[in-house]
């Protein structure tokens, strides 16, 4: 898939390029210009044609250095002008300078800026002369070394272009030709990690679902777990320390199973290491150490056939604000190998499925949409094709209720057949999306379960709150103490207290006899009565976990 990626990259800019430089020929031909006219069209052609390639080859090197396009064009515009302003005050003169040794001028010939320079020279001194170029004065004029070196440039910029994609992107080890066998076994934990695993250790011991968790992937990786969706073996991240600091281990040995038809819920604070275990399983990072599997595939051996049953919906929509809603989902439905009718069915369903469809929506270019279409176009994109697994990183941030009850339906509809991990700070959406749901602090799950089982294990009582005037607070914290008289007050603010009270020693009918009581007594602006929520639960792991972290 990411072949064809960049094949079809490649043969888009060298197309336009192309077109780009004939037109210029062409033009500057029916013009009259003798620049053009008089050198042999077929030398023009192979001169541009070489260095149209070398420039893509070269722009496809310096591409993983970039992240930002503005920050690519500055430095792009800043080289051209650059190459062309030394081009014509500095090589020039050493051009026309006889003394000047040549092994010098072809040392300078190796930046492309200058070889590309040089051709252009050449051109215009024969074209001065009233000749032109021809073909035997390829070896006299300076252009056979030119067109020698660009092409040796353009060959070994692909190949380190493709060498750097298969090593930083597709997770393999940097000496993968000497030793094919060997060639993406996962790198051995450095020391950092090893230390750090007594942490994990200690913390563990406490939180027997994820003990359970792990002795159920270590028993299927035991019995050979070709079928299974999903499957995390210790899966580590670690980032290198910068700038003096410590070395950050995102992801401190991450152990889950997902099995097709199930919706994951991961849950967890800021930072808590969420989207580097996703940018890990969609082969954006390479594990520090351990594995996993997705449909028995090796995450770090078998990444590029893992991408032809994988759907993802980045934290950040990956857009081209040129293309349509509709040519997006095209380009991934091909990729995902849809043809013809069943391709184009299967857009205008995803359209219809994410509201993009009526009123030609669809077919409007994805920069003139706002950011609820945007992720919508996002989501719709991870779902095309039917991908076995679908990973989802926060997908319903920034849309409006209606438009996020939408996108739930799609999700649930896609959930059938389709293992499918999605993070989100919406406890709604995670109950509502969610078979199963982890708690993820620090790098590590505290808890895992359904809802109600995290429920129940973490939230051991009802919330009670009651507002008042201020003179009566103590009257309402006597009125707990008499139904509860274990109970904790938890919140506190002009008239309205809040007690966390133990189930155990509650009984609701007893709580409503006591405030109707109450009411007589003294005004009660407001009460209720709820049970755990979700968000309580979350709020009691991640506390507790952050403390637990802080103290050891
Ligand atoms: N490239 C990096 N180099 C060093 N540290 C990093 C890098 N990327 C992330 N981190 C650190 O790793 C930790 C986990 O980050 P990550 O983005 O995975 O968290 P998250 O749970 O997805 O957070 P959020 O919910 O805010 O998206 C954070 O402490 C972050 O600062």
């Amino acid at each position: 898939m990411v072949r064809t990626y960049w094949l079809i990259s490649y043969a888009y800019f060298l197309t336009i390029s192309v077109l780009y430089v004939a037109s210029l020929v062409i033009f500057g031909s029916v013009i009259g210009l003798k620049y053009f006219r008089l050198n042999t069209y077929s030398i023009q052609f192979v001169f541009y044609f070489i260095y149209l390639n070398l420039q893509i080859a070269l722009s496809f090197l310096v591409s993983s250095i970039f992240s930002k396009v503005k920050t690519v064009t500055v430095v792009a515009y800043i080289i051209v002008y650059g190459s062309g302003l030394l081009g014509s005050f500095l090589f020039q003169k050493m051009l026309e300078t006889q003394s000047f040794p040549e092994e010098w001028i072809v040392a300078l010939e190796l930046y492309p800026g200058f070889s590309l320079y040089r051709g252009l020279y050449e051109f215009s001194q024969y074209a001065s002369r009233g000749s032109g170029m021809k073909w035997q004065d390829i070896s006299d004029s300076g252009m056979g070394e030119v067109l020698c070196i660009m092409s040796i440039e353009w060959f070994l910029a692909l190949i380190i272009a493709f060498y750097i994609d298969q090593v930083f992107s597709s997770g393999k080890h940097p000496f993968f030709f000497l030793n094919p066998s060997k060639k993406s076994s996962s790198i051995p934990s450095k020391p950092t990690v090893q230390r750090m695993d007594s942490k994990k250790v200690s913390i563990d011991m406490g939180k027997i679902d994820v003990s359970q968790e792990r002795e159920k992937v270590q028993q299927l990786r035991n019995e050979g777990s070709a079928g299974h969706a999903i499957l995390c073996d210790n899966l580590k991240k670690v980032y290198p320390g910068r700038d003096g600091n410590p070395p950050k281990m995102a992801v401190r040995g991450l152990y889950l199973d997902v099995p097709s038809g199930e919706c994951f819920g991961m849950l967890g604070p800021n930072g808590a290491g969420k989207t580097s275990f996703i940018s890990m399983m969609t082969g954006l990072l390479k594990p520090s150490s351990g594995t996993a599997l997705v449909q028995g595939l090796d995450i770090c051996k078998d990444m590029n056939k893992v991408y032809t049953s994988m759907g993802v919906c980045p934290q950040h929509d990956l857009l081209w604000e040129t293309l349509t809603g509709r040519e997006h989902l095209l380009f991934y439905g091909r990729l995902k190998n849809f043809k013809g009718s069943a391709l184009t069915h299967a857009v205008e369903e995803s359209l219809k499925s994410v509201s993009l469809f009526d009123g030609g929506v669809g077919d409007k270019p994805a920069g003139n949409y706002s950011g609820g279409m945007k992720r919508r176009l996002s989501v719709a994109i991870s779902l095309i094709g039917n991908p076995k697994v679908v990973y989802l990183d926060e997908p319903s941030t920034g849309l409006d209720p209606a438009s996020r009850k939408n996108l739930w339906d799609v999700i649930q509809r896609a959930k059938q057949n389709t293992a499918i991990i999605l993070t989100t700070h919406s406890m709604e959406e995670a109950e509502f999306l969610c078979d199963r749901l982890g708690i993820f602090v620090d790098g590590a799950l505290q808890c895992i379960g359904n809802s109600k089982e995290l429920k129940s294990r973490y939230g051991g009582s009802y919330v009670f709150t009651m507002t008042t005037s201020s003179e009566h607070e103590e009257d309402v914290e006597r009125l707990v103490s008499t139904v509860s008289p274990n109970a904790k007050k938890v919140y506190h603010l002009a008239g309205t207290q809040k007690f966390e009270l133990p189930k155990n020693e509650v009984r609701i009918a007893e709580v409503f006899r006591a405030v109707e009581k109450a009411k007589s007594n003294f005004t009660v602006f407001a009460w209720g009565l709820a049970d755990t929520t979700l968000e309580d639960v979350f709020i009691k792991v991640a506390k507790s976990a952050q403390a637990f972290i802080s103290l050891s």
